[in-house]
């Protein structure tokens, strides 16, 4: 599928089943006539949004929350078997997959329809998450989330949380510096309330160059550093960013992204194909195939992104893989559960992706 479709009709929406009374007492922020806050979590390709996730899930804030998770198509699945419910007494009350595109463009009325239908719901919950795809530009968020006047009184939009990759957004700058698409890294700095510059582990000294580089996107952005994306959660939640104090600003940011015709909000040399085997792999097998892959760059492949959830043979677990550039990593994760099907489904993010060549080379892995 390649980003950057023409919009259309929402297509998926899943709502799973109401859950039983709440864990925890209602907090007074979740009173019925409240507007219920909504944090959108955006950042490049494989930055550490869903890492964000896991850390807010896991915290001991006494919030009980819902998570809207937008994927590609291909990625359904793949994506929440990254986050890991329910661990060290997070509680998700509800979660919503947006499938078959991008926020930002074409399931832009899914989330509509998806906040419309939690905030019925919402006694049950005190905050929304949102995570975007890695290439959503937050214009059309913002427009949707603070702007929508039947939404105004139900949700508010408390804060833009863009997560930075602190070892590759120079690259990532650079590249879009050269080309003439829509620099969504750009825009996911400039709309942001808290940068959160995270992988600080994997660089040396030069983070003050960073920042400083982030503030000529974004003066007035708040900038945390992290490793993982602990950072203290009063960054991130009940930050109110979209009172009168910011919305001229606001204002001007929406007026200046209105100007980009809407085909080049995304780079559309940017495609996401996904592949998939039946039988289980072998894990030796599979790492040397991702070293030729990300290491060697035996293909002409520009390879961006990988994430996946692998049936390694003589393993009960369900183990994922991530991929970030040429660093990569395959973990167990848990159990497969009796109902989910062990298929080996891999997604890649990038340029000149070809899927005979991945699909076969993948299928070489097999026992
Ligand atoms: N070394 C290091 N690795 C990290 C850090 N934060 C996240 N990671 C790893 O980076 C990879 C990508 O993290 P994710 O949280 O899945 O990134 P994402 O932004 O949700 O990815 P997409 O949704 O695909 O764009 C995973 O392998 C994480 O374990 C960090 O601070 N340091």
């Amino acid at each position: 599928m390649e980003v950057g479709d023409d919009d259309c009709p929402p297509l998926a929406v899943e709502l799973p089943p109401q859950t039983a009374s709440p864990p925890f007492p209602a907090s007074s922020s979740a009173s019925a006539s409240a507007p219920v806050g909504v944090t959108v979590i955006t950042g490049y390709l494989g930055a550490g949004k869903s890492t964000l996730v896991n850390y807010i899930l896991s915290g001991q804030h006494g919030k009980r929350i819902a998570v809207i998770l937008n994927e590609f198509g291909e990625e359904i699945g793949v994506e929440r078997a990254m986050i890991n419910e329910g661990q060290g007494g997070a509680v998700v009350e509800e979660w919503v997959e947006l499938a078959n595109g991008c926020v930002c463009c074409t399931v832009k009325h899914s989330l509509v329809q998806a906040l419309e239908q939690l905030v019925q719901t919402k006694e049950r919950m005190d905050h929304i998450l949102l995570e975007t795809t890695g290439l959503a530009d937050p214009a059309p968020l913002v427009s949707i989330l603070w702007l929508d006047d039947q939404l105004e009184s139900s949700i508010r939009l408390d804060s833009i949380i863009t997560v930075i990759d602190a070892k590759n957004f120079r690259r990532q700058i650079d590249e879009h510096m050269n080309s003439s698409s829509f620099p969504e890294a750009f825009h996911q700095i400039a709309f942001a309330d808290v940068v959160i510059l995270n992988k600080i582990d994997l660089v040396k000294d030069d983070l003050e160059d960073l920042e400083r580089q982030i503030h000529d996107v974004n003066a007035l952005v708040t900038v945390v550093r992290s490793v993982r994306c602990q950072v203290d959660l009063n960054t991130i939640f009940d930050r109110q960013a979209y009172g009168v104090k910011n919305s001229s600003q606001l204002q001007e940011l929406l007026e200046y992204s209105k100007s980009a015709p809407p085909n080049s909000r995304h780079d559309n040399s940017i495609s996401t194909l996904c592949i998939y085997e039946q039988d289980p792999v072998c894990l030796a097998k599979v790492e040397s195939w991702l070293e030729d892959l990300l290491w060697e760059k035996k293909s002409n492949m520009d390879i961006y992104r990988c994430k996946g959830i692998l049936n390694i043979h003589d393993s009960n677990q369900l183990h994922t893989l991530q991929a970030v550039r040429e660093v990569y990593e395959v973990v167990p994760a848990r159990e497969w559960s009796e109902t989910q099907s062990r298929m080996n489904k891999i997604v890649f993010i990038g340029r000149d992706l070809d899927i005979s060549i991945l699909q076969d080379s993948f299928s070489r892995c097999k026992h």
